[in-house]
Order: C-alpha cells, then structure tokens, then sequence
C-alpha cells in the first residue's frame, strides 16, 4: 500500500486547511465514536458540524450506527471535535484511509485522542453493558503486516519504528476509574486487553477460544490502528470499549451476535458512556503539546 499511503498523507493538510477555514473551533480533544456510540457528539455546545462527504478527502462510512459527520464545539471549556462514524478495514478501505482522521486531527491542534467501540467480551469478568478501560491492545492485523504505518514513512509526524508500549495513557486511566467511581458505576468498569479482527464476520467457536486463551478480554474490529496511527504522531489516547456481547465459547450455547444487538446495548448504555467521557475531558488537562503546526 505505498503508493496509497503518500497520496493519502498528501491529501491531510488540504483536509486540514478546509475545516479551519469552514469553523473557528480549533480542537485539542478528538473523540472516534463506536458503532451506536455516536450520541456523544449531542454533549458538544456551539456545533459546527459537517458531513464527511463534504469535507475533501474525507473517506466515507458505510456502517449502520456510524452516522458520518464530522462534529466540533465546545465541552466543559475544552474544544472537542467528534467524529459520528468510523472507518473499518472490512468496508474495503485501506487501513491508512481508515486512519485518515486521526492526522487530520494532529494537523487541526489535537493533542488527546479518545477511541471508544463496541466489542464483544471474552473474559467471563466483562458482561454486556459493562465498559472495559483499554489498558492495551493486540492489533492482529498488525501482527501480519497489515499496518497503516506501512510504506514510506512520513517524518513530520513521527519515528520510522515507533514504541507502542504505553499507547494508552495511564494517567487518564486512573482517572476515568476515579470518576467512575464518583458516578456510581464503578462496578461495570474495568481494564482490559482488547484484540482487533479483520472482520467483518463475527468469532467462530474456536477462534473465540484462541483469543480467550492469548489473554485478550474484549474483541472488535476497529481502534488499533487508529490508536498505532496517534500513538505515532505523538497524541495522547484514551480508549473504551462497551461491551454489547459475550463473544459465544462453548458448543453448547445456542446463543448468537448480531449488529442489531450490538447497536441496541450500545443505546442502553448511552447515557453512562457520556457522562463519563464528558467528566473525564472535563478533568483532563491539556498540556498543548502537538508541536506540528508549525513542523509542516
Ligand atoms: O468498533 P466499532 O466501530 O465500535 O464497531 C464494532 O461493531 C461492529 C459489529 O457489530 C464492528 O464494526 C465492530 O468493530
Ligand atoms: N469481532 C467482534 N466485533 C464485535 N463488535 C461487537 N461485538 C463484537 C464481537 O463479538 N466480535
């Protein structure tokens, strides 16, 4: 995917340059909302918001449950800018398209990135409803060469071989733990290893029991890459997952996932979710950081 991946990068800047010049936000938060997460955006005051056909370059989401807009404004004195739908890697995109945004956001000033998705749970701890705090992931797709930092790399944003241990801050994790055990709900949280498939299928029975045995507790189809592609450029990730399933083990159960109850659990807990996204950017602090303004 070389040639893709710097006809894409060229493409950043212009996307970058077109939203400073459509909104006067200039964002240092970035929230990626997960299928049927997208209602985290409704927390954001004095909108600005744009339709990911309309914005150049922009690829565009295919999935139901990922809107497709771009959103900017204001939470609790920080700027924010979310974005209502993902991009997948079983939509037929290329991975450094599914990642496109995310140095968008580095060009646009961003400096933490919050990832949230829906994914199913593997350790028997995690129950539907609950919301795992990633600690780390395992990037499959990563394992075997499908990366969305192959190709030449690109200096401006960072290192040809960049450490990936500690992608997800550790200092936000404490405190979304903290909060949420303000809000009362610190039972339906904890940390946790999620795992990206390929997808677009969900588990076998004997893949679900090969991820349970690697250590994985909750498994999806998106986030990795995007957190490999932040990680990168120097942003500071926090990531959830809200678990919408138990991924089935067992021959014995006759039970099986569907979109429709992904989508449906991720309503449920709606409103959780955004309390506690809005209290942790609410206590984060910003330390401006993201230096490649002036770099490109
Ligand atoms: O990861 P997000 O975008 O939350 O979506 C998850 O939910 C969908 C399956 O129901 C898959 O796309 C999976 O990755
Ligand atoms: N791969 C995968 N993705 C999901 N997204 C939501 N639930 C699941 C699941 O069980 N497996």
């Amino acid at each position: 995917e070389s040639p893709e991946s710097s006809a894409v990068s060229q493409k950043q800047p212009t996307t970058a340059d077109w939203l400073m010049s459509q909104t006067r936000h200039r964002p240092q938060v970035a929230i990626i909302c997960g299928s049927g997460l997208g209602m985290l955006a409704d927390t954001l005051k004095c909108q600005d918001s744009f339709a990911y056909s309309d914005i150049p370059g922009f690829p565009q989401s295919t999935v139901q449950g990922h809107a497709g807009r771009l959103v900017f404004g204001e939470l609790k004195g920080k700027t924010c800018v979310c974005m209502q739908g993902r991009f997948h890697m079983y939509e037929g995109h290329s991975l450094c398209k599914t990642t496109f945004p995310v140095r968008v956001f580095k060009l646009l000033g961003v400096e933490t990135l919050i990832v949230t998705n829906a994914a199913g749970s593997l350790a028997d701890s995690l129950q539907p409803g609950d919301i795992m705090i990633i600690k780390d992931h395992v990037n499959f797709p990563g394992l075997v060469g499908l990366n969305p930092l192959s190709g030449p790399n690109d200096d401006k944003f960072g290192p040809r071989f960049p450490a990936m241990s500690g992608c997800y801050d550790k200092g936000l994790r404490c405190l979304a733990l903290d909060i949420a055990k303000q809000l009362g709900v610190a039972s339906l949280m904890q940390e946790g290893v999620y795992a990206m498939v390929g997808g677009p299928n969900f588990e076998t029975i004997a893949e679900a029991r090969l991820l349970h045995r690697l250590g994985v507790d909750a498994v999806g189809m998106s986030t990795a890459p995007e957190v490999v592609v932040a990680t990168h450029c120097g942003l500071r990730v926090f990531g959830l997952s809200l678990i919408t399933n138990k991924v089935v083990k067992s021959y014995e159960d006759s039970e099986s996932v569907n979109h429709e109850g992904v989508l449906e659990v991720g309503r449920l807990r709606s409103h959780t979710v955004q309390q506690l996204v809005t209290e942790l950017i609410s206590r984060m602090e910003i330390n401006n950081n993201n230096t490649i303004n002036t770099a490109v």
